[in-house]
Order: structure tokens, then sequence, then C-alpha cells
């Protein structure tokens, strides 16, 4: 049974490269049964409409000429691709096919629809052909045998049953797009760019799950992300605006394409074949997402009156131009839009029941939320007038206002059009995980900082998370209130759980903010950029991770550009990791870092004077919010290993936590058991530190205890934690208690070095780097 319809358009196939990638997508993509639909390659189509336009008007040099051009196209391919019997078939099936349109425009009995058909014929041939050549058996059918047309309308149940019959073997369908045939057995075609329709009306046939319409876009943009570099991918549209971005123009998806798929449950998604791994968008039925914003632009179109339009009437008028035309009514008039090259065709087509209104006109739509239109178009009105761009018509219905101008919109007046209209209404999706010390700091700093953010972005907290309980809610948590709500409505949850709901999640981006100190959460880190959200660190498990698992999380976040910020788990708010960056963005290379990287252990050695028991300042150090869950973390230094290895990272180093050698500064044989365990054998603790204690001040020096990192000429790498003996009067020594400092030498930076210094730990600082890092990706997200 076929569970995917794969379609492949023009610009997927334009050359023996994107043929092979093709291939591989396949290859790597489908199971026998499934279909794949293909289009013209490349320009396949405008060359034969050129070609049948030179027939009609017996230029008979412009005719050859042009049949040599798409001969040689073809033949090139085939000859790139192909060796042996396999390409000596193909070139004897294209000359033969060749040579019968060399016949029938002598004879004069060439026909339009079969001519344009060679396109997809021979895309299907030279892709089933390819497949086989590579292992993977694939049949080419031509759609003619599958689709028929009586009077224009499809004969579903007769189609139904050619599509059963005829595609049911266990092998892969590399099927024909655009072309179908009537009753006589005569070649039509399904309008311009129709082999979307093609492979939707396959679907619908074949009863399968999902069509994929692979383009040379990543999905379905906010506007043409080739003019507007901060053009939006939406994960999901609905249908009802994905039809109407069609019927408007938008070259993604065409007018007719999402009809086949109303009324069942078949899945519609949009990928990039140039890009595999980028997410796709996703067509959903109503109630699945909700309303987005879009600006489609138009060029060199006539408004045209029409009295009478009959039903149907603009689909037959698209069908005759090859080109979609939106229609709409307005103070009870008919009004098309319809490419200024074919005004001509269609008013002779209307015979005397339309005239033009409006000529030579450019513009723009803007589709949003009904709620939103009115406003949109007093702000676009403003914006236009700005730049001085004349509008020549305006015409607002429920989802979408149209302004049509003289100047055509170019790619700077859309970019400030869609910053101004649809960037504004950008909304970002916080997953905040880890509610314990720092986690309540953060969410309660969220009430002011979510209004800053405001200004660029909607920002939402939509889900709460502690070990074991949630509180989700995918239109926004009020973060006032968050108690109570937590009270009355947080559930248990399972990881599949979560994750589940997050990729329900209909928002342009998402971020996970992860303030636990869990090793099972940062496990997730992969599920979570696998329904692409940006990931925030004060957890230090994922940066310190087997370097193998940590690479491949790397890999995957680049893969679909999606970011990761983890500043706080060094230095809690200092910013070590920007300076880190910005040096070697600027050239510069590190030698060496030095210092103190746990906030913990930096107070506790500052504070203890004898006077109070190192025991008890560790229970204080705790209280103040410090120290890990289980303060042994710090104790053991393996915190602030962590720390290390996150810098040694970030300067590039492939290092593992084995690598950077570790002194514990407590008993080892206290690692065992509960804290509470712990708790009760305080008195070896202080023995221990006491003796330590004693040894620093009988060399007149101060115990403290640091890390270091050093690079050799060689690249030979020495890291170490540890306790260190440091002299009184040294700047580690005179560390105000719970700072932080990075001593960084580099080629720059080599006999006087960098030193960064402050608070190393806390919830208010922590909480606030937190933020910092989410402001950090909102501006980059922009
Ligand atoms: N305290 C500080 O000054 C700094 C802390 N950090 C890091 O911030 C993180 C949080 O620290 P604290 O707030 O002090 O810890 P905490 O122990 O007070 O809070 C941790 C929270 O994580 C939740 N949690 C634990 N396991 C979970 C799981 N599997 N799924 C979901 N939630 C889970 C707990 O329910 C709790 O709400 C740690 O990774 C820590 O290393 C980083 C910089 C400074
Ligand atoms: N326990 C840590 C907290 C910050 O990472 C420390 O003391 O530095």
């Amino acid at each position: 049974m076929t569970k995917v319809v794969h379609k492949f358009g023009g610009s997927s196939l334009s050359s023996a490269a994107r043929y092979q990638a093709v291939a591989q997508i396949v290859l790597g993509q489908c199971l026998a049964g499934d279909c794949v639909v293909v289009s013209a390659a490349g320009k396949t189509t405008n060359t034969l409409v050129k070609l049948w336009q030179s027939y009609k008007q017996d230029d008979n040099q412009g005719f050859s000429d042009i049949l040599l051009q798409l001969e040689n196209h073809q033949s090139e391919l085939i000859a790139a691709l192909f060796v042996g019997h396999n390409r000596s078939d193909l070139l004897a099936q294209l000359d033969n096919e060749l040579q019968t349109i060399t016949e029938q425009a002598k004879h004069g009995v060439l026909h339009e629809a079969t001519l344009l058909a060679h396109g997809e014929l021979w895309s299907a041939r030279v892709l089933a052909y390819l497949l086989t050549q590579l292992g993977f058996a694939a049949q080419h059918v031509d759609a003619r045998q599958l689709f028929t047309l009586h009077n224009g309308q499809l004969l579903h149940q007769q189609n139904k049953q050619a599509c059963k019959e005829l595609l049911q073997a266990n092998a892969l369908f590399v099927v024909t797009g655009f072309i179908a045939s009537d009753v006589e057995h005569q070649t039509v075609t399904l309008g311009r760019n129709g082999s979307d329709y093609s492979a939707t009306l396959l679907a619908n046939y074949l009863d399968a799950d999902a069509v994929s319409i692979w383009t040379d876009t990543q999905g379905v943009f906010s506007t043409d992300p080739r003019k507007v570099a901060s053009a939006i991918k939406y994960p999901k549209v609905c249908r009802s605006q994905a039809h109407l971005l069609a019927r408007l123009g938008n070259p993604v998806l065409h007018a007719k394409t999402l009809s086949p798929l109303k009324n069942t449950k078949i899945k519609l998604q949009v990928r990039s074949s140039f890009d595999v791994e980028a997410s796709p968008t996703e067509i959903v039925k109503e109630g699945y997402s909700k309303a987005k914003r879009f600006i489609t632009t138009f060029e060199d179109l006539d408004l045209i009156r029409v009295d009478a339009l009959r039903q149907g009437e603009v689909g037959e008028l698209s069908q005759l131009i090859q080109h979609s035309i939106h229609h709409f009514i307005a103070q009870g008039e008919c009004y098309i839009l319809v490419p200024a090259a074919h005004t001509h065709e269609v008013l002779q087509a209307l015979s005397g029941r339309a005239n033009i209104v409006e000529s030579a006109l450019q513009g723009f739509a803007v589709v949003a939320a009904p709620s939103d239109v009115a406003q949109l178009q007093v702000q676009a009105t403003q914006l236009l007038n700005e730049q001085n761009v004349v509008v020549r018509f305006l015409h607002s219905d429920d989802e979408y206002v149209l302004f049509l101008t003289d100047q055509a919109i170019d790619s700077d007046v859309l970019a400030i059009l869609h910053d101004k209209l649809v960037n504004k209404g950008r909304e970002l999706a916080v997953i905040i995980a880890g509610l314990g010390n720092v986690g309540e700091v953060f969410v309660a700093q969220c009430q002011r900082q979510v209004a800053h953010l405001k200004q660029q972005f909607d920002v939402k907290v939509v889900a709460l998370v502690r070990s074991g309980k949630m509180l989700f809610s995918a239109s926004g948590i009020a973060i006032d209130t968050w108690k109570q709500q937590w009270q009355n409505e947080a559930v248990d949850y399972a990881n599949s759980e979560l994750i589940e709901r997050i990729g329900e999640l209909d928002y342009e981006h998402k971020v996970v903010i992860d303030i636990t100190a869990s090793e099972a959460f940062s496990h997730l880190y992969p599920q979570f950029i696998k329904q692409d959200c940006h990931l925030i660190s004060a957890n230090k498990y994922a940066g310190t991770a087997d370097n193998t698992w940590y690479q491949n999380l790397r890999e995957q976040l680049t893969e679909r550009n999606l970011f990761w910020r983890y500043n706080t788990s060094v230095g809690a708010g200092l910013p070590i990791n920007f300076a880190l960056a910005d040096l070697q963005h600027s050239g510069d290379k590190i030698t060496q870092i030095d210092g103190v990287f746990s906030g913990t252990l930096s107070w506790l050695c500052s504070s203890f004077d004898g006077s109070t028991a190192f025991s008890e300042l560790v229970v204080q150090a705790q209280a103040m919010g410090y120290t890990e869950p289980d303060p042994r973390e710090d104790l053991s230094g393996r915190d602030m290993q962590r720390k290390l290895l996150i810098l040694a990272r970030d300067i590039g180093l492939t290092l593992d936590l084995e690598d950077i050698a570790l002194q514990p500064l407590m008993p080892e044989d206290m690692a065992q058991g509960s804290w509470d365990e712990f708790l009760t054998r305080r008195e070896q603790l202080d023995a221990f530190y006491a003796e330590q204690y004693q040894q620093a001040k009988a060399q007149n020096q101060v115990l403290r205890y640091t890390g270091s990192l050093s690079i050799d000429e060689q690249g030979k790498v020495s890291a170490k934690v540890g306790i260190a003996f440091v002299a009184k009067d040294s700047a580690i020594a005179h560390l105000t208690p719970g700072d932080n400092i990075f001593v960084i030498k580099s080629i720059w930076y080599e006999s006087n070095p960098l030193v960064l210094q402050g608070p190393g730990a806390g919830k208010e600082v922590t909480a606030a780097g937190i933020h910092s890092d989410l402001y950090w990706l909102t501006q980059r997200l922009k």
C-alpha cells in the first residue's frame, strides 16, 4: 500500500547533479510501494511552451532551434547520468520522440498538451532508470493512464480504480505530474505547476498517509526568503491560509493542490530537496495551527472587472493561460488579477464581459488572522506613504489585504513591510525546566524581562517543568500567577509526553531552558533538537558529556540552524563564554586559562578562618544557593572540572572529563552515600580541611581551589583542578568570597593576561545570566 507520495519539482531536477541528489533522497526516504511524482526538469516546460508558440507562428527556424535546445538538454542529462545500454536506450527513445514531434509539426498535427507532456515524461523516465541503475527497482508511469477527465472534470471513481490497479505492485513508481487524458485519450494538462495537484490527487486515490512536496525552499516562509533574509519559516500552516496563498500566486503551493486532501487525513509537508535534514512545513487541517502572517508580492498584473463570472470560470481561465488567477468581489463587482502578458487572451475568452480597470500593477498582499487584518491595513498604508509608494487599488477581505501599486515592491520596501507587519507578530515559546534555586528566580525575573523582549518578540512561557511534574499551556502561562496555576494544573508527566507536547507547539521558534542539575534531563536534548528547539543550559551535563555524544549534538544543532547558549554553566552571569568566543572570532588564539571557577569553593576558602567549622560553612553556602543540589559535586572538584572542560571545548579542544586531573577538597571516601549521611560524618570533612588550611598557613600562604589549562607550543594540553596554596598578596587570595576569576593568556594577551572577575554563583546573577542568553537568542532570531 502506498504510504507516501513524494513530489519533486523542476528546480529539484534542474541538472544531472540534482537528479543524483533526488535519487539519493528517494533511496533514503522511500519504501517499495511509495510513489514519486515529478515535474519537467528545470525550465523544460517553458521551453516546450516556446516550441509550441513558434509552431503556431509558423516560425520554422525558431522551432528547429528550440527543439535542438531541448534535445541537447535531455541528451546531456542522459550522458551525464548513464552508461551502456541504459544510455543508448534512453537516447534512442528521446530521438524517436523528437522525430515524431518534427513529423507532427511538419504535417500541422502537433497537439499542445501532448507536446507539453514530454517534459514530465522525460523526467519520470530518467529518474526511474537512474533509481534502477542505483539498485532500487523503479517503474516510470505515464499519468495519462491514471487520471482521466470528462468535460474538464476528473472521473474520480475510474481514476481511483486505475491507480489501484496499475500501482499495486510492490515497486516504486515514478509518475508524471501535470498531465492527464480525456475520455478520447487526448492529453490534457492539470494547469501550470499542476504536478503538486497530481501528487495530492494520487495520494487521495491511493489512500496514502502523506504527501511530501520537495522543493527548492525549506518550507513555507512568511515572505520570499531570497528577498528578505529575516523571512520566517513556519513549521505549520493551516490549509485555508495555504490555499489563500496559492490563490494569491505564492509559488510554494499551487491553487488546486489542497482540494484532494479535503476530508482526508492525508498529511502534507513542504520540504527542501536541497537540505534534506531541514525541518519541513506541515500544512495542517483547520484548528491545528494558528493563523500566521505572510506578505506575498505581485508583478505586472492587470486588474479586470468581469460581468457575470460563472462558477469554475476562473479555473478555466487559469488553465487557459497556465497561470494562477486571483479573483475577488468588491462592492458587488467581480474582479480578477491577470498577468499582463495574458490579458489579451483572457479578454478574448471572456468575449465582451470584461474590462480593464487598472493595468501594469505591482503590489503585495498581507495575509493574517482576520482579527489583525484591519490594523495591518492601516499600518501598511502608513508605511507605503513613508516609502512614497503610490497605491492604485486596495482591497481587503477577511483574511488578507491587497495593495496594488505603481512601483514594484523591491527588496528594501519588502524588508521594511516584513519587519513592521510580520516580525512584530513573531512568537517564541519558552519551556523552562528546573524550578529550584535559580529556576524560581529566573521565572520571577521573567515578568519584567518578557515585557521588555515583547518589543521584538512575542515571548510566551508555555511550560514549567520540575522532576516528574509539569505545567503546560500552549497559549502561555501567566507568569505572575504561575505558582497558583502550578498548584491547580501541574500534572505528572513522562518524557515522551513532554516531547510530544513540545512537538505540537505551533510557534515560529521554541527554546528549552534547562535550569535543572539533571544528567537525565540533558539526555533529552537530541529529542528537543528534533522538535526544532533552541537550547539554553545552566545545567553542565550536556556540555561535559562524552565527546562523541557532544559533537553529535553540535552537528544536529548546526544542521537545523538552532542555537545553544550555556553561558551560565561557567562563571554564572560572568560573560566568560562571550569573551572567549570574541577573542577567537577576532583571530586570537588562547593558550592558557587559570583561575577559580567555583563560586562555592571560592566562598568557602575565602570565608574560612577557623572560627566556624568548614562543614557549617558548606551548609551556609548551600542555603545561599551557591552549591549544586548535592554540594559534594562542588567539594569533589567535579563541578569545577566540568567548567574547565566546557571552556576547553569552547576554545576548540576535544577533551573529556578524564583528561582534566582532579584533586578533591574532601576525603574521597565521603563521596559514597546520601548527603544526610555525609553530614553525620562532617567532623571528618572538618579535619580534612583544617589540615590543608594549617599546611598552607605554615608556608605563609592561603588555601584556595584553582583550575588551570594550558596548551604548549606543540599543542600539548595540560589541565587540572585542585587545592592550591597561593601567596597572601595574590589576586586569588584577595578574591571577594564567592567571586570567580578567569586569567586568560593568548597571543594578544601574552605577558599581561586578560582578567575577568566577579560573582561566580548565586541565584540572582545566574538567573540574570540565563536572561542574557535568552536576549541573545532573540537578537539572533531577529
Ligand atoms: N546555583 C548557582 O549559583 C548556579 C547554578 N547553575 C546550575 O543551575 C542548575 C540549577 O541549579 P539550582 O537551581 O541551584 O538547582 P536546584 O536543585 O535548586 O533545582 C533544580 C531543579 O531541577 C528540577 N529537576 C531535577 N531533575 C529534573 C528532571 N529530570 N526534569 C525536570 N526537572 C528536573 C528539580 O525539580 C528542581 O526544580 C544546575 O545545573 C546548576 O549547576 C549554574 C550557575 C550557577
Ligand atoms: N555550584 C556552582 C554553581 C555555579 O555553577 C558553583 O558554586 O560555582
